[in-house]
């Protein structure tokens, strides 16, 4: 591939959900969108024929359609092939350029292995930025699938957006159960009723950090900070964290594979050799449980330019500086891990180490660090 000379990242949006849950449909109505301008699809249709890569090179309404497997696995090396190519193409000026490129996934595919393919590739993460996951659930059958499918579940765990189909036709109490399973799942993320209209492309599209229009970080809409802090505000029975006022968290733990979410918020500045020692802990000893992982981080170094860490499993993607904190955000380090069979307990407690906060019952940093039986960790710098 020729050196990068894209201008803004190309934005990834991974449009997933369980078999049959609406996920071609909704895309076909986001196409039509004009907000969708520049966008091109890669469809990955399991089992159905696929479109020749000679075809590829012709066909003109930007589908590209990856066959002969599912996705997240055995086509893992033509999705990077063909996100390598489309950069290729643009830059030999063979395609204008793009802004933005929708991955649909088969309704079996795991999201994770994806985004952690768009972080790791040292070349597609110069082209391309993960703007966010798209996960359709059909009302009819969402919660039966959840309860059966353990790709259901991560496919909701790890979703920026969940998007409610076929609300008019399932119950309103199917739809509700469906609602509060979701919530459970994930706590955070905005949650839309296709039926209603709510699922148009300025909610699904342009979720990610960076608005392209403002050209400014979104710290809170990427975090989903707001909905974090209505939730723990909102005594709802979970397990939440205030014991201390300098750094809390909150964990959600549910199910027989313990998808969980945990927030937490630190307010002192952090050394940042701290930080990445207990990200590169952290992937070495929960490493594939971890599922995603976003940070905001107020560094002790440059208080004021936070450090932006956005991950997948073991891999992190370069982290970001901002030049300011954003107006609408107290400076303080937010730090929001789903995992699948997480240890939160063991996470939250890792984090207060290298926070530099003593407990009786929990290792220190130093004990971490100097143990001469540690495993090196996964460094991602
Ligand atoms: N009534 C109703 N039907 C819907 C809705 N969304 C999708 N469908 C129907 O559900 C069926 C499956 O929709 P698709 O868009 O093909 O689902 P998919 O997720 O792409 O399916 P796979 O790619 O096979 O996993 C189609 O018959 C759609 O017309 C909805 O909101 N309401």
């Amino acid at each position: 591939m020729a050196s990068p000379i894209l201008t803004a990242p190309i934005r990834v949006s991974v449009l997933t959900g369980f078999l049959g849950a609406g996920k071609t449909t909704l895309l076909n109505r986001l196409l039509a969108d004009p907000a969708a301008a520049g966008t091109a699809v890669i469809v990955n249709e399991f089992g159905e024929i696929g479109i020749d890569h000679l075809l590829v090179e012709t066909a003109k309404d930007g589908l590209i359609e990856l066959s002969g497997g599912c996705l997240c696995c055995t086509v893992r090396g033509d999705l990077a092939d063909t996100l390598a190519d489309l950069v290729d193409r643009i830059q030999t000026g063979r395609l204008a350029p793009l802004r933005r490129v929708v991955i649909e996934t088969t309704g079996l595919a795991e999201p994770a292995p994806i985004l952690a393919m768009l972080m790791g590739h040292p070349a597609l993460v110069q082209a391309y930025a993960l703007d966010g996951v798209v996960t359709v659930v059909d009302a009819l059958n969402g919660a039966a699938n959840l309860k059966a499918h353990v790709e259901a579940r991560r496919q909701a765990a790890i979703a920026d957006r969940l998007v409610l189909t076929k609300t008019d036709i399932a119950s309103a109490e199917a739809t509700d159960g469906l609602r509060r399973a979701l919530r459970v799942l994930n706590p955070r993320s905005r949650m839309v009723d296709a039926g209603q209209g709510e699922a148009g492309a300025e909610v699904l599209l342009d979720c990610g950090l960076y608005d392209p229009e403002t050209r400014r970080a979104d710290v809170r809409r990427w975090l989903q900070a707001e909905e974090a802090e209505d939730h723990a505000a909102c005594g709802d029975g979970h397990h939440h964290h205030h014991d201390h006022h300098t750094h809390h968290g909150h964990a959600h733990r549910h199910g027989p594979d313990g998808i969980a979410s945990v927030a937490i918020e630190h307010r002192a500045p952090l050394p940042e050799a701290a930080i990445f020692e207990f990200l590169d802990i952290l992937a070495a000893t929960q490493g594939e449980r971890l599922l995603r992982l976003k940070a905001i981080v107020r560094t002790r170094e440059h208080p004021n330019q936070p450090l932006v860490l956005h991950g997948v499993r073991g891999y992190l993607h370069p982290p970001a500086r901002l030049a300011a904190w954003p107006a609408d955000l107290e400076p303080s380090t937010r730090l929001v891990v789903i995992g699948d069979g997480l240890d939160t307990t063991y996470l939250r407690d890792l984090f207060g180490a290298f926070a530099g906060e003593a407990r009786l019952d929990a290792p220190d940093q130093t004990a971490l660090t100097d143990n001469p039986l540690a495993i090196p960790g996964f460094r991602a710098r």
